[in-house]
């Protein structure tokens, strides 16, 4: 679904390949500074660099601002709201790009979208007037909207950066929910983590990056390895094994 080849920035992403299927979920795990957003700011088109990336075998910057709207969402990572609007009117924002959607299937996908979310009591709310966890949870509800395959059969990408800020961890598992829910309608998902556990369990491949390159790529249980994490975070880290799961907790 994307495909990038010796994409680059500066000294900020050093040239790299990078490729996400449909229906993928692909976590990008790594410390502070190392090239995560930089490499999903890129994906997101937003921001051009060296090399090349085909969203859907179409060269990304040749796709008008209006179709990739439509192709793929993106969230940043955590900000404050720009502006105060309602929460209704901001989610219907992240519909404008779709073309001939009928209200009501809007309002339906709006409706189904907050109840998984758990945000339905905030609809009438400000966006100045919310938590930090449950502004992220409206801003996560928008992506979703903006490829919810229901409504948009053109949805193609969902990008996430650090989508788990601000969440609790009831509200991270309702993320990593909806994420699955998302890729199994065929959608390629790309995000950052920083919660190394949920990478184990969550993601279907996992590209460790430090320093703007990937250390490594491939299946979760195959390369999170101790020693592996530890060369690329810097830290001491054990692996322990509870109730049957894999865990890596740090000393
Ligand atoms: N706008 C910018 N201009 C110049 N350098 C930047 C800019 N944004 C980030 N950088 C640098 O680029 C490198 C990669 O930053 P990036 O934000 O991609 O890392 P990250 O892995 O997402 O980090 P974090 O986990 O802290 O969010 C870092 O060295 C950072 O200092």
């Amino acid at each position: 679904m994307i495909n990038a080849k010796n994409i680059a920035l500066g000294t900020r992403l050093l040239p790299l390949n990078f490729n996400v299927d449909k229906g993928e979920i692909v976590h990008l795990l790594g410390p502070n500074g190392s090239g995560k957003s930089t490499l999903l700011e890129l994906l997101s088109g937003l921001i051009e660099g060296q090399g090349s990336i085909e969203l859907d075998r179409e060269d990304l910057s040749e796709i008008d601002s209006m179709s990739l709207a439509r192709q793929r969402a993106y969230l940043s990572q955590q900000q404050k709201p720009a502006f105060a609007i309602g929460v209704y009117q901001y989610l219907n924002l992240s519909l404008s790009a779709i073309p001939q959607l009928a209200p009501s299937s809007a309002e339906r996908a709006v409706i189904e979208v907050c109840e998984l979310l758990g945000i339905s009591d905030k609809l009438n709310r400000s966006t100045e007037q919310l938590s930090g966890g449950e502004w992220q949870r409206v801003r996560l509800a928008g992506v979703c909207l903006q490829i919810w395959p229901n409504i948009n059969p053109e949805g193609k990408l969902l990008i996430l950066d650090e989508p788990a800020t601000a969440l609790d961890i009831a509200q991270q598992s309702v993320m990593y929910k909806i994420v699955r829910k998302i890729a199994d309608k065929g959608i390629a998902v790309v995000m950052s983590n920083h919660d190394i556990n949920r990478t184990l369990s969550d993601a279907d491949r996992v590209v460790l990056l430090k320093n703007g390159h990937i250390v490594t790529q491939g299946k979760p249980s195959d390369v999170m390895n101790v020693e592996t994490l530890e060369e690329t975070f810097g830290a001491q880290l054990r692996r322990v094994e509870v109730d049957g799961r894999i865990l890596i907790v740090s000393e």
